[in-house]
């Protein structure tokens, strides 16, 4: 069971350079096994070229490594954090630094939900999160991003299914899923509508948001109770 959670946490982790999302070792992606209580995440900084699915460390919620011969992403206390918080609504979660997102992440705002592409994924804005104290750095750090977001989405009333990404300011996005690979679509979507939204304000800095009766109705007819997008069969 674990090397399978393994595998699927090295295909999450190797489709976020294929994506377009990573370069280097700028990211990481894990998947929780809620009935052990344990999640499986990248091992920090080794080469993707390098990655091998033996390679993911597996850790518990407090994220401590209960198996692998490496040591674990330096993100994994953060991953662990939102387990801990929202480990019934989330099995999988990324974090990149994919470009469009870490400039709204920079400038410190939300992604605004311009139109239908955003309000396909996203009830709302992508939420930039405040930026850490330095008390907050200096101490734990990564664990302290991870209560940043979670702090962030309680205080604004947002519920992490129904917008599954956040920024983090001045560092770049986390985005989650029910499993690592749904996670890793959602860090591509983050990155699309990044990317059009700064597109968007460049052509026209006053664009606002689309009308809510059309966010509403692409996010519903998606996911929503009477979602009919795609096949519905009986
Ligand atoms: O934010 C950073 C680096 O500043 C990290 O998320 C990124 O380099 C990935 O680190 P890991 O290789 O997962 O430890």
């Amino acid at each position: 069971m674990l090397e399978e959670l393994k595998e699927r946490v090295y295909e999450a982790n190797m489709d976020l350079p294929r994506h377009g999302l990573v370069v280097f070792t700028w990211g990481n992606a894990s998947e929780l096994d809620r009935e052990r209580g344990l999640f499986a995440i990248k091992p920090s900084g080794v080469s993707y070229d390098a990655l091998r699915p033996g390679d993911m460390v597996v850790c518990d919620l407090d994220g401590r490594v209960v198996e692998g011969a490496l040591g674990p992403s330096s993100d994994t206390p953060t991953h662990a954090w939102l387990y801990r918080a929202w480990g019934d609504r989330v099995g999988g979660i990324v974090h990149t630094h994919s470009a469009a997102a870490v400039a709204w992440a920079q400038a410190g705002r939300d992604v605004p939900a311009y139109g239908t592409t955003h309000a396909d994924y996203f009830y709302g804005p992508v939420p930039c999160m405040r930026g850490l104290t330095r008390g907050e750095v200096e101490g734990a750090y990564e664990l302290n991003t991870g209560k940043v977001i979670c702090e962030g989405f309680e205080e604004r009333g947002i519920d992490p299914a129904a917008v599954p990404a956040a920024l983090v300011r001045s560092h770049g996005p986390f985005a989650w899923g029910s499993d690592a690979a749904e996670a890793v679509y959602h860090a591509v979507v983050v990155e699309q509508v990044a990317e059009m939204a700064r597109d968007t304000e460049a052509l026209s800095p006053h664009a606002g948001p689309a009308p809510q009766y059309l966010l509403d109705k692409h996010y519903l007819r998606k996911h929503g109770p009477d979602a009919y997008y795609g096949q519905h069969m009986a």
